[in-house]
């Protein structure tokens, strides 16, 4: 079995944010041995090397519900520069998830969205779902197309980096000490347990006077644990720590049985790495109590998708944290930010486009395998919180709110002036 455990994770593996500002402030950007001074357009650069650097990629984009195309709008923006800069020539091929979908289709997966995402070379998703669809059979809402694109596209395993920026320390509701130089991963395995486990369903129980009964199976092969415990196997190879903490609730489930089961056989296969086990419940505990002992997390479905908002925390807010959905490489991945619609500030400018942002780096890290405008979108991103720009959900004393649309173009501006090429 093959497993695309992505050839640059050393992002994830290694660099936390305090790299990330010393390689940005005040730095001439130099791409592949060659160095921009102020003028690095199109027209400054001989055929011959736009012929051999020009890199053209065609990038599904699904806005989907809520915030999603607030942030999403905001994170195209950013994309475009560096992509004028990097001589990254895009192609957005806009798709319909989730409740935009069901209002223009009746589908929240239109077969025309799958397709243009099996097109791609990835898939940039924001988020989908919201109250307005709520009421709908499970089948047919906003979830469930995105729950249908992981699946088709086999993306299985979930990556979502927890990183604390040094400038939001303050933003978390957590101690300084606590959460300063968090650096872990969540790998979260994506496409099977209790989400996709059949049989699920409502029913009357028989002769029980109109009582109905509700139930799904929590369920794991394992080829399914084998292939994404692969993934973190590898991920913790790549990092300093090499450390890998698998969670599970074995003292329960015979589906973490087998789990923690396969994970311990593969050990032997990845002898550097100090592999550990942990029941969910404590894990839950020991994020919040001391977060700093975890490096990389392999879990479940249902595990990864609680202890990753959980997590998120560390870093101040949900809108900080990206992912990316990966499979074995016969599909795109999927980036995403690991946040909802958030009806509650969707239409008002005060979404954190953050999350999203960072996701398209991840993107261009991962599957473009552009590390090099992924670190200037990194870099960009935390020299605006080094001037005190804040979304209201990582606001604190003494810094200044900006909304969506103004955080973006800050985020565009800090890259004009570092990457100094001409104001378009
Ligand atoms: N991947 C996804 O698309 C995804 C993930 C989670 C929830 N959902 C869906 O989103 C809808 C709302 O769910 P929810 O309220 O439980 O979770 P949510 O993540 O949408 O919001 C939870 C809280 O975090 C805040 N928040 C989230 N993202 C933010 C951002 N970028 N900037 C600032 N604040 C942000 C929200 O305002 C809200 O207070 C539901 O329909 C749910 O199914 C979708
Ligand atoms: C919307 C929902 C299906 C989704 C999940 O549970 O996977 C979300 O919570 C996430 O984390 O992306």
């Amino acid at each position: 079995m093959t497993v695309c455990v992505p050839s640059s994770l050393s992002f994830v593996a290694s660099c936390g944010s305090s790299c990330l500002n010393s390689r940005f402030r005040g730095s001439t950007v130099s791409v592949r041995g060659r160095s921009y001074g102020r003028r690095s357009t199109f027209g400054y650069a001989s055929k011959t090397w736009l012929a051999a650097n020009l890199s053209r990629h065609r990038v599904a984009v699904l806005p989907g519900d809520g915030i999603g195309p607030e942030i999403m709008n905001v994170t195209l923006e950013v994309l475009r520069r560096v992509g004028e800069h990097f001589h990254v020539e895009w192609e957005f091929a806009e798709a319909l998830i989730g409740g935009a979908a069901i209002d223009a289709t009746g589908d929240p997966l239109p077969m025309e969205s799958l397709a243009i995402c099996r097109s791609s070379e990835a898939v940039l998703l924001a988020c989908v779902g919201g109250p307005k669809w709520d009421s709908l059979p499970n089948k047919q809402r906003p979830e469930a197309g995105l729950l249908r694109l992981r699946k088709d596209l086999e993306a299985f395993a979930n990556l979502r980096p927890v990183r604390t920026f040094p400038q939001l320390l303050d933003a978390s509701p957590l101690k300084r000490d606590l959460i300063a130089e968090v650096d872990l991963i969540i790998v979260r395995e994506l496409t099977s347990d209790v989400y996709f486990g059949e049989p699920r369903g409502i029913e009357f129980i028989p002769e029980g006077n109109g009582e109905r009964e509700a139930y799904n199976t929590m369920s794991y092969r394992e080829s399914e644990i084998d292939r994404v415990a692969k993934v973190a196997f590898e991920l913790a190879m790549s990092r300093p720590r090499q450390q890998l903490c698998s969670v599970d609730k074995a003292n329960v489930l015979e589906t973490s049985m087998l789990w923690r089961s396969r994970v311990d056989a593969m050990a032997a296969a990845y002898p550097q790495v100090q592999l550990s086990h942990m029941y969910v419940d404590n894990a839950a505990m020991q994020l919040v109590r001391q977060p700093k002992q975890f490096d990389v997390i392999l879990t479940g479905n249902m595990f990864g998708d609680i202890l990753s908002d959980e997590a998120s925390m560390l870093a101040g807010s949900l809108g900080m944290l990206p992912s990316a959905s990966l499979g074995n490489g016969t599909f795109p991945g999927i980036y995403e930010p690991i946040h909802g619609s958030a009806p509650d500030i969707a239409g008002q400018n005060r979404a954190n486009p953050i999350a999203c942002i960072l996701s398209a780096a991840l993107m261009l890290r991962y599957s473009l395998k552009r590390p090099d405008v992924a670190d200037a979108i990194e870099s960009a991103v935390s020299a605006v919180l080094d001037r005190g720009y804040r979304t209201a959900d990582i606001m604190s004393h003494g810094m200044q709110q900006r909304g969506c649309i103004e955080m973006g173009e800050a985020i565009v501006e800090t890259l004009r002036e570092s990457l100094r090429a001409p104001v378009a």
